[in-house]
């Protein structure tokens, strides 16, 4: 990993003086609101009633997570599925609002994350481009000019002017994961969801996320690859059922999470007997 230039430790002024944040989340609570139908019916509700269920459930995805990102940091989060990050990344972006709690970022944060949010599977890969551009903020002249270099990033040749839908999934993820790398975010998010592919894709992929996080201002990455984490991120946090179960040095928290799932699986098992 290249040496980046020491920041001074601004940790002891108050955060309103400090010019080192790029980003502090401070006891965030997200809850999803979700109805069991999408048009409930009088049987269903009558059904649902007589089972002694709501119509409406709420997921309490994060519960009281707070750190700070100083610039210059790459941050792995890492937890088991269903365990918030997703979540978490989507808060920091601006897509969902906290419940309770805070989350101020310094900058402009990408927010193409999950596998090709926004595409339209009945449009071609290049049309998908233009428009992933544009719903990330670009201005239709810096779409235009970009668009080729992120339509040859790809590799899919003829492929790209056919409809998405024809796609397989690696090819799906390189045009989303091309578009997200080219928006040049401050903060750069990252779901390594987006970077399977092949192994030839998954390459470029990290050698491209080890370009921009010398650039961007700070960068989050989302991985069950612990690998990717220790050689990309200087930090790491851990989310456990919504909590910060712990936050780093990724060594330490990669071996604490693997601690706690080894000791559960063994806990498993032992209760199976
Ligand atoms: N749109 C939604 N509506 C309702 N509940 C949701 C929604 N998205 C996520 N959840 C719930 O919120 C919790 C956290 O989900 P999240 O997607 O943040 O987890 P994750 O750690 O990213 O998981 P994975 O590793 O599987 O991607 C889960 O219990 C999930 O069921």
């Amino acid at each position: 990993m290249e040496p980046r230039p020491e920041i001074p430790d601004q940790s002891h002024l108050p955060p309103e003086q400090r010019t080192d944040l790029a980003v502090r989340v401070n006891d965030l609570y997200v809850n999803y609101r979700t109805s069991f139908e999408k048009k409930p019916t009088l049987r269903q509700a009558l059904m649902r009633f007589g089972r002694g269920q709501r119509a409406v459930r709420e997921v309490e995805a994060l519960k009281g997570i707070s750190f700070e990102v100083r610039t210059g940091t790459s941050m792995g989060i890492i937890g088991a599925n269903g365990a918030g990050k997703s979540t978490l990344m989507r808060t920091m972006s601006g897509i969902l609002s906290p419940t309770k709690g805070s989350v101020e970022v310094w900058g402009q944060a990408s927010t193409l994350l999950a596998l090709g949010v926004g595409f339209n599977n009945n449009l071609s890969g290049r049309e998908n481009i233009i428009l992933g551009g544009l719903a990330a903020g670009l201005s239709r002249e810096e779409v235009e000019e970009r668009a080729n270099e992120i339509a040859e990033w790809t590799e899919l040749g003829d492929f790209i002017d056919m409809p998405m839908r024809s796609y397989s999934s690696g090819m799906f993820s390189r045009v989303s994961f091309s578009v997200a790398v080219h928006m040049e975010p401050d903060i750069l998010m990252i779901d390594e969801a987006l970077s399977t592919g092949d192994a030839h894709f998954r390459e470029k992929a990290s050698a491209k996320m080890a370009e921009l996080r010398s650039k961007a201002r700070a960068m989050f990455l989302v991985s069950h690859g612990l690998g990717s984490i220790k050689e990309l991120c200087d930090e790491a946090i851990w989310i456990d059922k919504g909590h910060l179960k712990k936050a780093g040095k990724p060594d330490e928290v990669v071996e604490a999470y693997l601690d706690f799932m080894q000791a559960k699986r063994s806990a498993t098992t032992l209760e199976d007997i």
